[in-house]
């Protein structure tokens, strides 16, 4: 049984090598002190690279990125070579600063729209009524409350879009206004952003919501990571609102914008029409299951800073979306085989990824009193402590889509985004974007969970591993 650590990269790591060269020198081995040495200097290297090196660097290169997603779209016609050969034309920073001086300045309907819009979110947190609803205990042993009302605010808005898209139409109004203005709410969102997570900063440090925040040391690995796990204002919690209110909620009408401008300058083109519907099923998916979301480490382990914050107010809007972005000035057309092919696996993909989710909180919610594909599930029963020493008991996951792999459910979410992204062809690379990315988040993700659940439950983990050898594919990794 081990002690739950908080979340930050590397946690013990130093003790472990201290000793290590503390026995090695005690038994005078110089080999054994060299191999000691060795592994020292590259844990201090390990260390520097997650808690200073690589958050500098997503820092720098991700919103650049993000704005080179837009100009690839809409100035190299979804190309990253022409984008290449305007990099190769200038010098680097030159051409990165005439992509910034490109975007526009956010216009008062942009702006006002995203005001309005983060109003409205914040509003129906409160008045859409929902279950009382709690997070899993965290490491200082508090158990967050939530209300269970996601499913309710998908529904609503899509409604809200659609009744107002229909109506609006026949004055000329229409919501592709937003897709026109792509760069203007980028620039909007990315710099509030990053001064929101400045705020989140200084809340955690002046005025820290609970017990579960506190600093690293590092000024930069604590702006980037966050300081509090679930900081609230005014009530409101501040990750539900980044993540399920503002990030997904974007997306799913900026798919719906994109839709529309597709049916305006087209008509109805199915390349659209099957990446678009793939992406709303998947996110009413994630709005019915949002409860569950709640248990996952990017509420309970990641703390409220530049990674989980500016990554949902900003990276979700723009790169999320970039695929029925390019589609808008790509249309193709696949015909009815190839489009029912696609939605086929793509529905597939979505179910096999929840009923895997499913799975594990029916077993934790159950105590392992269910059947999981008509069976008895096979479960380990783990022990874990808290920080403050309190032991509390778990359950593993054995059997099910659990038995396959360690994180079998992240096959059929890269498999969905390919099954959204295949319509556009293969013309060009651009639209592949958010399949690569989430392909390297996810195998990122199966490492840090791995290292977590190994610290946290220690040999109850090795158990899980021994049972189930596999990490992500069955019978390869
Ligand atoms: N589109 C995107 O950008 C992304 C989508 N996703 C999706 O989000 C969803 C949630 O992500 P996921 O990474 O799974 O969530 P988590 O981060 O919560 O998953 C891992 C956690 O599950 C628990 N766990 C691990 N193995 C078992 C087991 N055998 N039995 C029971 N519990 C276990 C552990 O937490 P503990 O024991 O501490 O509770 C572990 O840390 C998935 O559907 C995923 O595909 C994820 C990342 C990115
Ligand atoms: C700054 C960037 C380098 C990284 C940004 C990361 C975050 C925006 C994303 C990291 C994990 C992502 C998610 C996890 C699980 C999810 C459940 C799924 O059903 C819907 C999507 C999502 C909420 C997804 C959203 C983006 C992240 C938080």
């Amino acid at each position: 049984m081990t002690k739950q650590r908080n979340g930050v990269a590397n946690g013990g790591k130093s003790d472990d090598t201290l000793s290590m060269v503390h026995e090695a020198s005690k038994r005078g081995d110089d080999r054994s002190i060299y191999k000691t040495n060795l592994v020292a200097v590259i844990n201090i290297l390990k260390r520097m690279v997650n808690n200073i090196l690589g958050p500098l660097a997503i820092l720098l290169i991700f919103p650049n990125f993000m704005i080179l997603i837009w100009y690839t779209i809409f100035h190299c016609n979804g190309s990253y070579l022409k984008l290449l050969y305007l990099v190769a034309d200038k010098s680097n920073w030159s051409s990165l600063i005439h992509v910034w001086s490109l975007a526009g300045y956010p216009s008062p309907v942009i702006v006002w729209s995203l005001i309005l819009y983060c109003a409205y979110a914040l509003a129906m947190m409160k008045l859409l009524p929902g279950k009382k609803v709690f997070g899993p205990i965290t490491p200082k042993g508090n158990i967050p409350e939530y209300k269970d009302n996601g499913f309710l605010f998908f529904f609503l808005t899509m409604g809200i879009f659609w009744t107002l898209t229909l109506i609006l139409r026949p004055f000329g109004i229409s919501p592709s206004i937003y897709y026109d203005k792509l760069d203007e709410i980028f620039v909007a969102l990315n710099r509030f952003s990053i001064i929101f997570c400045v705020f989140l900063y200084l809340k955690g440090k002046l005025a820290p919501s609970s017990t579960d925040s506190g600093s690293s040391g590092n000024i930069i690995f604590d702006y980037y990571w966050g300081m509090e796990l679930y900081p609230r204002i005014f009530g409101f919690d501040v990750k539900v609102f980044t993540n399920c209110r503002f990030g997904l909620m974007i997306w799913a009408l900026m798919v719906c914008i994109h839709a529309v401008k597709s049916y305006e300058l087209h008509g109805f083109v199915d390349s659209m029409f099957v990446s678009a519907l793939l992406q709303i099923v998947y996110l009413a998916k994630f709005y019915w299951w949002e409860a569950g979301y709640l248990c996952t480490m990017d509420i309970m382990v990641d703390r409220a800073g530049f990674y989980i914050c500016w990554g949902c107010l900003v990276a979700v809007p723009v790169l999320y979306t970039s695929v029925t972005c390019y589609l808008v000035t790509h249309p193709v057309h696949l015909g009815l085989a190839v489009s029912a092919s696609l939605i086929f696996i793509g529905l597939l993909s979505i179910y096999i990824n929840y009923e895997a989710d499913a799975q594990k909180q029916k077993v934790r919610k159950t105590n392992g009193d269910c059947l999981i594909w008509g069976k008895t599930p096979d479960i380990i029963r783990a022990k874990y402590q808290l920080e403050n020493g309190g032991i509390k008991d778990s359950i593993l996951l054995a059997s099910g889509w659990w038995g396959m792999s360690r994180h079998f459910h992240y096959i059929p979410e890269i498999m969905l985004a390919l099954m959204w992204t295949l319509p556009a062809l293969f013309e060009n690379l651009m639209p592949y974007s958010y399949v690569i990315y989430l392909t390297l988040v996810l195998m990122h993700r199966s490492s840090r969970s791995e290292d977590k659940c190994r610290s946290k439950y220690g040999h109850f983990w090795s158990q899980y591993c021994n049972k189930v050898p596999y990490r992500i594919i069955p019978y390869f990794i």
